[in-house]
């Protein structure tokens, strides 16, 4: 019996803008297309988190980001390929655009259950959800 791969890291960047966070609409796969997630993506090798994390905003939104605190511990996704981090982040030069997403939407604490999350985003947007006071 072959052993499962161990899990590549992916990233996601929860942007904060006042008392609302940044949500994106993912435009593909066609398996995933419709869902909601935080901007984000696999590391590269020799990429920190933070460098993986400022690469993606750069490429997907097209704004520089700083990097804070994490949102929550790993989560599982992809049926166990992935390890999701979840980390704060702040705008630090450019408005979002959705370069590669279907939508974005900027959402308060109480609207954060208006999308379709990715399933394996959920303890993360509770997360959030509490630490905002919603
Ligand atoms: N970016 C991102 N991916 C997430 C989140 N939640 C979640 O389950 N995922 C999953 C979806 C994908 O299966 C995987 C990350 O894939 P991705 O397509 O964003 O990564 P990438 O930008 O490096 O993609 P690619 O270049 O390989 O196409 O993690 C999230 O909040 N953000």
């Amino acid at each position: 019996m072959s052993e499962a791969p161990a899990p590549r890291i992916v990233v996601g960047a929860a942007i904060r803008d006042g008392r609302t966070i940044l949500a994106a609409a993912r435009a593909y796969p066609p398996a995933l297309a419709g869902l909601w997630e935080f901007p984000g993506g696999k590391l590269e090798p020799g990429e920190t988190e933070a460098e993986a994390l400022r690469r993606e905003c750069r490429e997907e939104l097209g704004v520089d980001i700083t990097v804070g605190d994490r949102v929550t511990g790993d989560l599982t996704t992809g049926d166990g390929r992935y390890l999701l981090r979840v980390y704060y982040a702040d705008l630090a030069g450019g408005e979002p655009h959705a370069k590669e997403h279907a939508e974005l939407r900027w959402l308060a604490p109480d609207e954060l259950d208006s999308v379709p999350w990715l399933p394996g985003n959920r303890p993360a947007v509770d997360a959030i959800r509490e630490a905002m006071g919603a």
